[in-house]
């Protein structure tokens, strides 16, 4: 068996189409959404990330505004960065580029979003309407993986769904989103502390990894006609990246996602359609 291909690119092109004529839409309206980015410091991968977050807005028609500041930056120089994003009107929506620095508190900074203005649904009030089920923008990852399974045609209610990996930006959103009504499924998420991971992921209909760990799901683990998304982001020391699925996978797997070119353009269409979805609520469009 070789597994379908959940194409992240192709998915997240027919979305941005719909966005750009959304945002044209918006702008009859005389509504011009913004999406801001604040990055701290030269991770690499951040860079990229950010870049492609802006070539984006330029493609759906969003204004983008771009906030760098250096590693060096103190906690009180990115909370003033912060309260500026929060206090620009062109600025309709924002994000801070994750991880931070080490040594800067970065809970405190995400805490200090404008949660109307929390574009990343990663803010403690959005994370709380999510945990309480009430309508607020989405982390971005989870969204994506849900959007990309649903594109592949992937059954998501009954099945049991494995999570590796409890990080804030995917594992644990993605266990609430997933255990909605609206998507129904059984989640078992899985982590560092978990004594037989083989034998939870054995068992999964969906796999999702999120581990950051390179090859951490190997074929042996897979159930034959499996969907399988590697969200893992490894780089070696070309800034290649190595994914969480091991070779061989794709050909136990029913779905598969390539990585890079399946999630992570999920996250930047679903980052796009939180923007559009806030200035269309604010515009009384939505
Ligand atoms: N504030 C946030 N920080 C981070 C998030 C997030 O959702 N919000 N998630 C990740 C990184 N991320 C988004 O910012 C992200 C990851 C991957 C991609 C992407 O398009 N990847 C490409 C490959 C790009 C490359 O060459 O490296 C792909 O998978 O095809 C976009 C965004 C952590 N931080």
């Amino acid at each position: 068996m070789s597994a379908q291909i959940l194409d992240g690119k192709a998915a997240s092109a027919a979305i941005k189409a719909d966005l750009a004529t959304r945002v044209a839409t918006l702008a009859e309206h005389g509504v011009r959404p913004g999406l801001g980015t604040l990055l701290v410091g030269d991770d690499p991968g951040s860079q990229i990330y950010v870049a492609g977050k802006h070539r984006d807005c330029a493609q759906v028609g969003i204004e983008s505004i771009r906030v760098d500041l250096p590693a060096t930056a103190t906690q009180d120089e990115i909370l003033k960065a912060v309260d500026t994003l929060n206090a620009d009107p062109a600025c309709t929506g924002y994000i801070v580029q994750l991880p931070l620095p080490k040594g800067i508190d970065e809970n405190a900074v995400i805490g200090r979003i404008d949660p109307n203005k929390d574009a990343d649904g990663l803010q403690p009030t959005n994370l709380g309407w999510l945990v309480l089920n009430e309508p607020a923008p989405l982390p971005c990852t989870p969204r994506g993986i849900v959007e990309l399974l649903r594109w592949g045609g992937v059954e998501i209610a009954g099945a049991q769904v494995v999570v590796v990996g409890r990080g804030v930006t995917v594992g644990r959103p993605l266990g609430l989103l997933l255990t909605r009504r609206s998507e129904n499924a059984t989640v078992t998420l899985c982590h560092t502390g978990t004594r037989d991971l083989a034998a939870e992921v054995q068992r999964a209909d969906i796999v999702v990894a999120a581990a950051g760990v390179p090859s951490i799901i190997t074929a042996d683990m897979v159930k034959p006609g499996a969907a399988v998304l590697d969200v893992g982001v490894s780089r070696d020391a070309e800034g290649k990246i190595a994914g969480d699925v091991g070779l061989g996978v794709a050909e136990v797997a029913g779905w598969i996602s390539p990585n890079p070119g399946g999630v992570g353009p999920m996250t930047r269409a679903m980052l796009l359609q939180n923007v559009v979805e806030a200035a269309e609520r604010a515009a009384g469009l939505a």
